[in-house]
């Protein structure tokens, strides 16, 4: 499968075109708007959020609620567009003030000046505009689309938060992920911990008292991978490098692990390798899984665990300095509105680009044009997995 988006941050809609996803899948915007609900959610976002209502528009590709095996067109409106029409409309504008207004001040920690630098653009506009984490609204979207693959197979996936501005989750044990996907969902900061949950809202309103903004750790947890799936052959097939690429290809994200991940660093191998058993019922496990689901660029048949590592978001009410591309000039900067912390939200975006690599793997390998043909095999591989 691949994906492409277009649109622009405040422009009239973002877009994404999904393709190889199998015909026969059940696919409604019901399945999307979820998920886009879930991405809008979490203490410490700004105003922007209150604006919109992401809601998705499945305009190519499904029929009565079933993919045909076309390109998949999902389109997600800018509600805020309407205060920015003349600023973004694609058509030439007269010379309103607000249109010559030009950005000629980077902020540091944004693609701002290295993107206006790459482009020749003067008016860094023309950077925020798509550098923007408002992109990830259709990621999600894709994301949804791949998360019905993986229910269709018997894949659940979820995510939830483990730290923010320094306070970490102490509980973090779960039964089910369906207890993981109910507890998370009702605290506003996606945490299994409620008491540490109450502190990183804390943490948040202290950052955006002082006009500051902190980032956190996100965990994405997928069961029911089958085995073997990924490659150990290229380089370029390995599942945990995919994986890895797509949690560090989120806005803000800047570090990624599988498993105990950097703390293999700091244990011998005896206490890190996963044993191996066999019996009647379950076929292959491991009695550990702290290879996170993932040995030699192939799924083990143990849980996928994928972290996270958001920064804090750049865009600061404290102001920083930067310098002005146009008068060269050093100034602090100021701003109008941003998140102060987006970590609960970013979970959703991890939770969605991890379900994407995994459906795009499960196709890779046993693909066909049909979702009832892919079922079946996959099925027959995990009864011979089972039994080999
Ligand atoms: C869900 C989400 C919301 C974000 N909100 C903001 C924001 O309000 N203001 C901001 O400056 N950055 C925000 N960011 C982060 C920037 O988009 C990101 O830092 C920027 O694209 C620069 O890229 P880099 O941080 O990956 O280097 C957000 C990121 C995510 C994932
Ligand atoms: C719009 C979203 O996030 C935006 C991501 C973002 C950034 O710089 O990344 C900046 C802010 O945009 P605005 O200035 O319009 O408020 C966030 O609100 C979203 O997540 O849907």
């Amino acid at each position: 499968m691949r994906y492409l988006t277009a649109g622009e941050s405040h422009g009239p809609q973002l877009t994404a075109i999904v393709e190889g996803v199998p015909a026969g899948l059940e696919l409604t915007a019901e399945h999307i708007n979820e998920d886009l609900a879930r991405r809008q959610k979490g203490h410490g976002r700004g105003r922007r959020m209150q604006i919109e209502t992401d809601r998705v528009q499945i305009v190519g590709g499904v029929r009565h609620g079933q993919t045909l095996g076309s390109p998949i067109a999902l389109v997600v409106e800018n509600k805020d567009f309407t205060h920015w029409r003349n600023i973004m409309g694609a058509e030439p504008v007269d010379n309103a003030e607000e249109v010559k207004r030009q950005i000629t001040k980077p902020r540091p920690g944004h693609a701002d000046l290295n993107g206006a630098i790459k482009y020749g653009h003067r008016d860094m506009r023309n950077v925020l505009e798509r550098s923007s984490a408002r992109e990830t609204t259709v990621r999600v979207a894709a994301g949804a689309v791949a998360k019905q693959v993986l229910k269709s197979l018997g894949v659940d996936i979820a995510c939830h938060v483990l730290e923010i501005g320094g306070v970490k989750a102490e509980k973090t044990s779960y039964t089910s992920l369906q207890e993981l996907k109910e507890k998370t969902e009702a605290s506003a900061v996606r945490c299994l911990d409620e008491e540490a949950g109450k502190q990183m809202m804390k943490a948040i309103d202290d950052a955006k008292e002082n006009g500051d903004s902190i980032g956190g750790i996100v965990e994405v947890i997928v069961e029911g991978m089958p085995t073997g799936v990924g490659s150990y052959v290229h380089y370029d097939r390995k599942l945990d490098a995919k994986l890895v690429s797509a949690m560090m290809s989120i806005n803000a994200f800047k570090g990624a692990e599988i498993g105990i991940g950097f703390e293999a660093a700091r244990k011998p191998g005896s206490e890190v390798h996963d044993e191996i058993q066999w019996d009647e019922e379950n076929g292959y496990t491991r009695k550990s899984n702290n290879a996170g689901g993932l040995e030699g660029g192939m799924t083990t048949g143990m849980p996928i665990v994928v972290r996270g590592v958001m920064k804090p978001i750049p865009t600061l009410y404290k102001p920083l300095q930067s310098v002005d591309i146009d008068t060269k000039e050093t100034f602090a900067a100021s701003i109008e509105r941003s998140d102060s912390c987006a970590v609960p939200a970013a979970a959703v975006v991890a939770e969605a680009v991890i379900a994407w690599e995994l459906a795009s793997a499960l196709i890779e390998q046993f693909g066909l044009d049909r979702i009832d043909l892919l079922q079946e095999n996959i099925q027959k591989h995990r009864e011979y997995a089972k039994q080999f």
